[in-house]
């Protein structure tokens, strides 16, 4: 056990995530198992640099496991992206007497716990929540099963006045530069066809296909388009192309939006928030540092920040391959 670590700051950065308070709830129930400090930081990096921080103990987690969004609150910060900002929170760090700082956030929550480091040696762990699961070192990150659920469930309803309309519905969904919401929702929706940052289809293949889709007798169509796709990245503009292109489909447009970064997480993601929290802890007594939290084939590993960041256009191609078939 590392003797030097007898107080721990909490945060959540970027977009909130289902799933980030259960994941703060284990943090600081760690803490208190361990008998080691634990202070909340509200508003993420942002509130590291004006020092807005709160002591937490065991009971001022109760009834947050089931809750959406996070009672830390989030932000984007662009004072943490200045060196200043910086020296400002780890000046706070150290007069609140904080010795390790767990982070909880997705790649830039990371990137800018890597910064941070570099001027500042200080010790951080990361525990992966985003919707939008772009992480590498972890098979999930907290709040996509969530979102995921949340998108299929709009998806069906969706499908359903689809269906009675004989209609071809665009859906966006989150994931500015990652297309695993998209791709996994859209398999499990039964979509038509799915549109992903990571792959480019083009305009003309997307036509044929909606072509062969209703010749081949399918009443409703649903395309799915990550908010990052290139050839979707403005809805509108793509529906309008469909219409002057394929006469014989009634073309409406749905975008989710941050519906789907809210809710009540599901248990999956629970589960995965409370191993995470206790294994950013674990991790820290161990004496590590400038890791992240993951899991792999079910297993807590720890993973090095920069191992983190290196999943760009890492989507599993089978994945392609099943949405393919399977919508034939
Ligand atoms: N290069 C960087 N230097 C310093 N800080 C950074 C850097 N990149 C990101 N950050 C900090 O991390 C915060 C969170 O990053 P970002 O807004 O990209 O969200 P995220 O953690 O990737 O989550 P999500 O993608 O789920 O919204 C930024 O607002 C910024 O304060
Ligand atoms: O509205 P905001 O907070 O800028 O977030 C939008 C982005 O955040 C994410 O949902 C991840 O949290 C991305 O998929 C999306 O592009
Ligand atoms: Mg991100």
């Amino acid at each position: 056990m590392n003797e030097s670590i007898k107080k721990i700051a909490v945060l959540t950065s970027g977009g909130d995530a289902p799933g980030m308070n259960a994941a703060i709830r284990a943090v600081v129930r760690s803490c208190a198992y361990h008998n080691i400090e634990c202070v909340g930081v509200y508003r993420g990096y942002e509130g590291l640099i004006d020092g807005d921080f709160i002591t937490l103990d065991a009971r001022s987690v109760k009834n947050i496991i089931n809750r959406g969004g996070t009672f830390l609150k989030s932000a984007r910060s662009e004072n943490f992206r200045t060196v200043a900002g910086r020296q400002k929170a780890f000046n706070n760090l150290k007069s609140h007497g904080i010795n390790a700082l767990v982070t909880i956030g997705g790649d830039g929550t990371f990137t800018g716990a890597i910064v941070f480091n570099d001027e500042h040696n200080f010790p951080i762990v990361g525990v992966p929540g985003t919707i939008d699961n772009d992480i590498n070192g972890t098979d999930f990150t907290i709040g996509y099963d969530t979102a995921l659920n949340t998108v299929v469930e709009a998806i069906d309803k969706i499908r359903d006045t689809a269906n009675s309309h004989n209609r071809l519905f665009l859906v966006e969904v989150m994931g500015r530069d990652a297309g695993d919401i998209a791709l996994n929702a859209g398999i499990g929706a039964g979509a038509e066809e799915i549109l992903i940052p990571e792959q480019d289809m083009g305009r003309d293949r997307l036509l044929a296909s909606l072509k062969r889709s209703k010749k081949s007798g399918k009443s409703s169509s649903i395309v799915v388009v990550a908010e990052g796709d290139q050839i979707g990245k403005n809805i509108l503009g793509l529906a309008d192309y469909i219409r002057e292109n394929l006469e014989e489909y009634e073309v409406k447009v749905t975008v989710l939006g941050h519906i789907q970064r809210g809710g009540s997480p599901s248990c999956f993601d629970r589960v995965l928030a409370s191993r995470m929290g206790v294994g950013a802890v674990d991790a820290l007594l161990e004496g590590n540092r400038n890791v992240m939290i993951g899991t792999v084939h079910s297993k807590i590993v720890q993973v090095p920040f920069v191992e983190s960041l290196k999943g760009e256009n890492n989507i599993d191609l089978d994945l392609i391959r099943v949405a393919d078939i399977t919508s034939v």
